[in-house]
């Protein structure tokens, strides 16, 4: 049976009004001007540190300097409760919906954090549709690295894979883990779809059952 992986920010959810909100909140706190969610939604996917140092840089200072540390401490606060303004994009209810009804294990491979992803799953009822939710603060390597991957596909039982991401990083993970690579173009990507490597992309959640069935196809094909 062949599993599916998300990535989960600009893939299931449009998590970036929050991510703004709770970007702005802090850096209200450390006496800076807020930014635009443009500009905070540039600078989601590679978790939380990155993210917080990309806000200061846009601030004037020092990315890795000594405000760093207690501004990650600060925004990881309000993280797990920063949720009610995320939606999951459309079609991915019933898409997650007809993966499970073909019995397909699904997990989630995301560079957030562990609790506020699992948070925001809950929030959205969409937890339960998941076998394994691995976060940026699991294993001490995050994506790019493929090792999240591997984990996230060790704890569905192993099998062909299906990566589906939004975002260059997504991209280079799947690479690195020679995955079948599924690009949803709606999220967060900076880079036009052409230049990231992918084995198919889609903008339309409706076409991921039959994406996942012909990549699969393709993939045993290949290892016939
Ligand atoms: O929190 C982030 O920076 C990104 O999360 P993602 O890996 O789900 O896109
Ligand atoms: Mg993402």
């Amino acid at each position: 049976m062949t599993v599916v992986i998300f990535d989960l920010d600009g893939t299931l959810i449009d998590s970036a009004p929050d991510i703004h909100a709770a970007s702005n909140r802090v850096l209200l706190e450390e006496g800076f001007a807020p930014l635009t969610m443009a500009q905070v939604r540039s600078f989601i996917g590679k978790g939380v540190p990155h993210l917080v140092g990309q806000l200061l840089q846009a601030s004037g200072e020092d990315p890795a300097g000594p405000r760093l540390a207690p501004m990650i401490a600060r925004f990881a606060e309000g993280y797990e409760t920063a949720v009610g303004l995320t939606v999951p994009y459309p079609g991915v209810v019933a898409a997650l919906a007809a993966l499970r009804a073909q019995g397909m294990p699904l997990g989630v491979c995301t560079n957030k954090p562990l609790a506020p992803a699992k948070a925001v799953l809950q929030h959205l009822g969409l937890l339960a549709s998941f076998d394994a939710v691995l976060g940026g603060d699991s294993l001490p390597q995050r994506k790019p690295d493929p090792a999240p991957l591997f984990a996230t596909l060790a704890a569905l039982g192993g099998g062909p894979v299906v990566y589906v991401g939004d975002s260059e990083i997504d991209a280079q993970t799947a690479a690195a883990a020679g995955m079948p690579f599924a690009l949803y173009t709606e999220g967060y990507r900076k880079t036009p779809v052409a230049d990231l490597p992918h084995d198919v992309a889609f903008s339309d959640f409706a076409e991921l059952p039959g994406i996942v069935a012909r990549l699969a196809a393709s993939a045993g094909a290949r290892q016939a």
